[in-house]
């Protein structure tokens, strides 16, 4: 069994460094994590990539091009769409020709957190985000959707609500299991972090009168969009060992890393019942 999280998120949200930190922690705790970079234009980051999609293709190859004469957005997309065009490279990085051989020696299976490129439309409306999961499910990846958003623009009504829209495109495009985490939780004031509390355990009605004293929102917004099963986020402190851990913890219940005799029984599941049976789903219900 292969294990992934597809971690994605807006530009400068934290998905590189997250992916340092828990590659780090699982480390700690004797497990491996590998870590694809598929951001060609990255530039730094602190882990070693155990794949590189700049080995395949770099953003400035796409740009410099004379014939394609792409912008740096409309490079990226060229670039994924390059990837998934020439998935055999990656195929035969992540798992070989042998569909048996796996990247780790790990028992407990491939366990690997793709860090994407910050632009999130390549997942709310484009398609390359949603061929990239197939391939991956394809090569039997049982897979979730971590979204990161910076929580220093969650602190108010009205950039909540719209961190919500973000993670709520993502989900339904997608259409994965999801998981949404609040980065750089050490960054905020002792005030900040009390105002963002309150949104995390949202009650509908203050948010939307907080909405209505604050902007042009009124009470038109649909409440349900603050309903907690649907949109929940999980405040991540990347200097606190405990914060990781739970983070991991839900995350693995969420792909069952670990549940050997769970991970049978779905194997032999038709696919409609496994979806029916999946818990994962209730993140999205
Ligand atoms: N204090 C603090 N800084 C963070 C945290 N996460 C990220 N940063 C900083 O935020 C900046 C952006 O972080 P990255 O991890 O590169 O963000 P990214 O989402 O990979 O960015 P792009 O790939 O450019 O979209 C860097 O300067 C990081 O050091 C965090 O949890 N705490
Ligand atoms: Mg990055």
């Amino acid at each position: 069994m292969r294990y992934a999280q597809l971690v994605i998120g807006p530009a400068g949200s934290g998905k590189s460094t997250y992916c340092t930190y828990m590659q780090r922690f699982a480390q700690d705790s004797k497990r491996l994590i590998e870590v694809v970079n598929l951001d060609p234009a990255a530039e730094h980051f602190d882990y070693q990539p155990a794949i590189d999609i700049r080995d395949l293709i770099q953003l400035d190859d796409a740009m410099e091009d004379e014939e394609l004469r792409y912008g740096p957005n409309g490079g990226l997309v060229f670039c994924l769409e390059f990837l998934i065009e020439n998935q055999e490279w990656l195929k035969s990085q992540l798992i070989g020709a042998d569909p048996d051989n796996e990247l780790s020696t790990d028992p407990d299976g491939d366990y690997i957190l793709f860090d994407m490129p910050g632009q999130i439309e390549l997942f709310t409306h484009l398609t390359m985000g949603k061929k990239l999961v197939q391939l991956l499910e394809s090569w039997n990846f049982r897979i979730c959707t971590v979204f990161l958003v910076d929580s220093q623009f969650m602190i108010d009504g009205a950039k909540f609500l719209s961190g919500t829209m973000a993670a709520l495109s993502v989900m339904a495009n997608l259409e994965m299991p999801h998981v949404n985490v609040l980065t750089k939780m050490d960054l905020l004031s002792k005030s900040a972090r009390k105002q963002l509390d309150k949104y995390l355990d949202p009650d509908p009605r203050a948010l939307l009168s907080d909405l209505t004293s604050e902007s042009a929102w009124g009470p038109s917004v649909n409440q349900s969009y603050f309903s907690k099963t649907l949109v929940r986020f999980i405040p991540m402190n990347i200097d606190d060992e405990d914060s990781l851990h739970d983070l991991l913890l839900q995350i693995d219940n969420v792909i069952q890393y670990g549940e050997d005799g769970d991970v049978k029984i779905h194997d032999f599941d038709p696919p409609d019942n496994e979806k029916e049976n999946d818990d994962s789903k209730l993140f999205m219900e």
